[in-house]
């Protein structure tokens, strides 16, 4: 553990677990007390002022170079990753990539300066009555409580996007590791701790807790210093989180990215002329990272009719050649198994085929089929099965596709598979498909999310406790960021941005952009 800078010696008691065959990997981490979350807190608070108060180019570097010491860290962080995630190489590699990306992306984003979303509308004496001065700009919401997530141990864990945004906003951060990654959560918070120090930033700014159990990150998200909370994981843990802010003396916003089955239909015409093709691709995507991405497509929605049997078929097959992969922890095991299970043991739901069984620690990819009759009658399918587990639902016609989608809850993605032939067909779907999802796309699978300016990757609720939020790409700044209007102060007073004769950058003054 981390806090403000030092490590925290004491009693390891916490240690990871070889994600493959179970067994205890060294060394053993030392767990936070109360006292720790009280100091992380307090620390953050207390270099607040000074954090959020540095020259943008200041933090700007400072994120640059955060990024540089994840790099150098190399191979051995993959490897790290690789035992207590069970995530293959490649995948985690990759990872690290978009890592250390999305750091120097937001530090760009930070010299930009637009999210500052600067305002200035002069003061008019001549006016009846007169009219005042005022000049907007955000600022830091203060400190950021991060979850690290399981399934992203790099990109969503301690240095991944929840922090590089409330970094990016101006907000210390105090992250609660994920306790299935410990040691790669040691090596990441060792680097930004050395970033810290050698960028000259107060070393508040920054601390890791360890530790499993829900008290830890109940106190964290309680006390009285945490002015946001980001978390990515499972709708209960989300929740509760959002209950214990909520009751605080002084509630706070929780950004909570839960859960989402990610609907991907297939109109007529595309099924038609590429059946196989499209069975194919959707097994690729379904198992990819044993299905623990929160974008994988859960349920795939297509008109019942030959072209719909020749790529359930072709699913199948796919899903024969589908090696088994091991999951990130045996809970997550657990709860896929006993999802699948569920689906399973439904007298509505046809298995289409499964891929290979692999050892206890592995997920084994399984397809159902349903009536959209079956699926509408019941609650159950509904539900997420973290896993490379999916339901293809049998539709009348694009009206019921239509009536089926209507009726799901917020997702973060919703997908189309069209050719020109079902343009129309897609114009009726897309009021709806807009109403429930964060990104729509088309002709493409969900898993995969691009780190750009104009990515959304949220939803309306339950796939985020707030749709009107990113957690991926440079909007996401704006969760960590609340607006300050300043009326007739003395231009000695005022922040620099806001000053008639300021440095260019985007501003809207009286009511015009300028550049
Ligand atoms: N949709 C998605 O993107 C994802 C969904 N999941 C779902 O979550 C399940 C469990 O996976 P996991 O990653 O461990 O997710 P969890 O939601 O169980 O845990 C994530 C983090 O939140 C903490 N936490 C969870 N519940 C509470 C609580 N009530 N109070 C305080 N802190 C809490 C955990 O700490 P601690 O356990 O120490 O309390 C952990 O640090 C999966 O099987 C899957 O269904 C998981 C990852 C991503
Ligand atoms: O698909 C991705 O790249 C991100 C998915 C995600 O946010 C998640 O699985 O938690």
């Amino acid at each position: 553990m981390f806090v403000a800078g030092n490590r925290r010696d004491g009693t390891a008691n916490l240690n990871a677990v070889d994600a493959a065959d179970g067994s205890e990997l060294s060394p053993g981490f030392v767990t936070a007390t109360m006292q720790d979350v009280e100091d992380a807190c307090k620390a953050a608070a207390d270099a607040q002022t000074d954090y959020a108060g540095r020259p943008l180019a200041e933090r700007a570097a400072f994120l640059r170079l955060v990024a540089d010491k994840i790099d150098a860290l190399g191979d051995d962080l993959t490897q790290r990753a690789m035992k207590e995630s069970g995530l293959p190489e490649m995948r985690l590699n990759g990872e690290r990539g978009r890592t250390v990306g999305q750091l120097r992306l937001f530090a760009d984003e930070i010299e930009n300066g637009a999210w500052q979303s600067l305002r200035i509308d002069h003061a008019d004496a001549d006016r009846t009555p007169p009219k005042p001065d005022l000049r907007l700009r955000m600022v830091p919401l203060g400190p950021v409580a991060v979850f690290g997530a399981s399934n992203f141990p790099l990109a969503f864990s301690v240095a991944g996007g929840d922090t590089a945004s409330a970094l990016a906003a101006g907000c210390c951060v105090v992250v609660k590791g994920h306790p299935a990654h410990p040691g790669t959560s040691e090596m990441v918070a060792a680097a930004i701790t050395e970033a810290v120090s050698e960028a000259g930033m107060p070393a508040g700014v920054f601390s890791l807790l360890n530790g499993a159990g829900n008290e830890l990150g109940e106190a964290l998200v309680k006390n009285p210093h945490i002015a946001a909370v980001g978390f990515t994981g499972s709708r209960g843990g989300g929740l509760a989180l959002m209950k214990h802010a909520s009751e605080r003396k002084v509630p706070i916003p929780v950004y909570a990215e839960m859960s989402s089955i990610n609907p991907v239909v297939l109109l007529p015409n595309k099924l038609e002329a590429q059946a196989d093709a499209l069975g194919t691709a959707y097994v690729a995507s379904l198992a990819l990272g044993a299905g623990q991405f929160c974008t994988n497509p859960g349920i795939v929605l297509a008109v019942k009719g030959d072209a719909l049997d020749t790529f359930l078929a072709s699913a199948k097959e796919a899903l024969g050649t589908t090696a088994a992969q091991t999951m990130l922890t045996k809970n997550i095991k657990g709860a896929y198994d006993q999802g699948a299970g569920k689906l399973s043991s439904k007298s509505g739901a046809t298995l289409v085929g499964q891929g290979a069984e692999g050892s206890a620690a592995c997920g084994r990819a399984q397809v159902f089929t349903v009536s959209a009759a079956d699926f509408m009658a019941d609650e159950d399918y509904r539900e997420e099965v973290f896993g490379p587990s999916s339901i293809v639902i049998r539709c009348a016609d694009v009206d019921e596709i239509r009536s089926v989608l209507a009726s799901l809850e917020g997702q973060l993605t919703a997908t189309l598979h069209m050719v020109e032939g079902d343009y129309e067909a897609a114009k009726t779907l897309l009021p709806v498909l807009e109403s429930i999802a964060g990104r729509v796309l088309a002709n493409g699978w969900p898993t995969g999310v691009e780190v750009t300016h104009a990515m959304v990757h949220g939803g309306p609720f339950p796939a985020t406790s707030d749709g009107r939020s990113t957690s991926v790409g440079t909007m996401a700044i704006e969760r960590y960021l609340r607006p300050v209007s300043y009326q007739d102060l003395p231009e000695e007073l005022l922040p620099e941005v806001l000053k008639d004769g300021a440095a260019k950058c985007l501003r809207r003054v009286d009511g015009k952009y300028e550049v």
